[in-house]
């Protein structure tokens, strides 16, 4: 049976079929379609890269024909991959998603490197590292770290109980449930510390940015992970002065920053009391993306 010129079946390979749905992605705008054809083909087929390579003549059965078709016309109505297959990695890890949580964004991990780099030249105060994340999502950042400092417990706050579930059962897969704790409260409110990292990636796109956002994002992200206020900064100058206050002497916070917002979170930083002692860091496109504070002993 000849393959249908548009919708899978059994009549295609493996092969034909992968780049069938990449040309339909292609024509469709989609940004990346080689990428995303063969996520969705390895997912659909449950194979990973290997077995597409070495099964790549293979008809598809009607069931993952079927199911691939499924996922084909979720993406070309712009369903990021992600969401489809309900999953990301982050750091290297894989972490379930929910509707309540971010997609977790390669830029994030900006946060976590020098999140890293700030801890590893610090003193740190006791024998256990202690760390937040305010706006946890997924988890994604919290868990990155705690996957990286063996001795440290954390805890994530976010405003979200879902998406607090979703990040609990992440550090349950993850094999950190032990060292981590997760609270609802906004942004740090229900936090005590001392804490020697917090680290933030809060919602910082300006209220009006938000309808002009790619559909893939604003139609798929949540809300409350997005808006931060008139100018996107409201996060920020709740969050900020509530950390100077829970930083142990000698520890830092760490946020990210949107495009063009690094200096001016530098700015509340300051005002808070804390001391700004190094340039962000920029993610892969050159963007000062990881913004970083001491709290000075006294
Ligand atoms: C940009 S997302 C970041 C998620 C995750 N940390 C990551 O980097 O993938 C911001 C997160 O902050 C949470 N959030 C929004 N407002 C909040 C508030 N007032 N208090 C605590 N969390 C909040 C959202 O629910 C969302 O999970």
């Amino acid at each position: 049976m000849a393959p249908l010129a548009t919708g899978f079946d059994s009549g295609h390979s493996i092969e034909s079929a992968r780049r069938a749905l990449a040309a339909r992605l292609q024509s469709a705008g989609i940004e990346e379609p080689a990428l995303d054809a063969r996520l969705l083909v390895g997912a659909a087929l449950r194979l990973d890269l290997t077995g597409i390579v070495t099964q790549a003549a293979r008809q598809l059965t009607p069931e993952e024909a079927a199911r691939l078709e499924a996922y084909a016309q979720r993406r070309l109505a712009h369903e990021p991959v992600a969401r489809i297959l309900g999953a990301r990695e982050f750091w290297g890890l894989p972490f379930q998603l929910s509707e309540a949580t971010l997609v977790p964004r390669p830029d994030t991990e900006t946060v976590v490197e020098l999140a890293l780099e700030i801890f590893r030249e610090a003193t740190i105060s006791g024998p256990r590292p202690r760390i937040a994340d305010i706006g946890t999502g997924s988890g994604a950042i919290l868990l990155a770290l705690l996957h990286e400092i063996p001795d440290a417990f954390g805890v994530g706050t976010d405003l979200s109980l879902s998406a607090l579930n979703t990040a609990r059962s992440n550090a349950a897969a993850l094999g950190l449930a032990g060292r981590s704790g997760f609270v609802a409260c906004s942004y740090a409110a229900a936090l005590r510390g001392p804490f020697d990292l917090i680290v933030s990636n809060p919602p910082y796109i300006p209220s009006g940015e938000i309808p002009k956002l790619s559909l893939d994002v604003r139609e798929h992200d949540p809300h409350l992970a997005l808006d931060g206020g008139n100018d996107g900064y409201d996060a920020y100058r709740a969050l900020i002065p509530q950390a100077a206050e829970r930083l142990a002497p000698g520890g830092a916070l760490i946020v990210e920053a949107g495009q063009g917002q690094a200096r001016d979170i530098e700015t509340l930083m300051t005002a808070a009391a804390l001391s700004v002692d190094r340039p962000p860091r920029a993610d892969l496109a050159g963007i000062p993306r990881a913004v970083s504070a001491r709290k000075m002993p006294s």
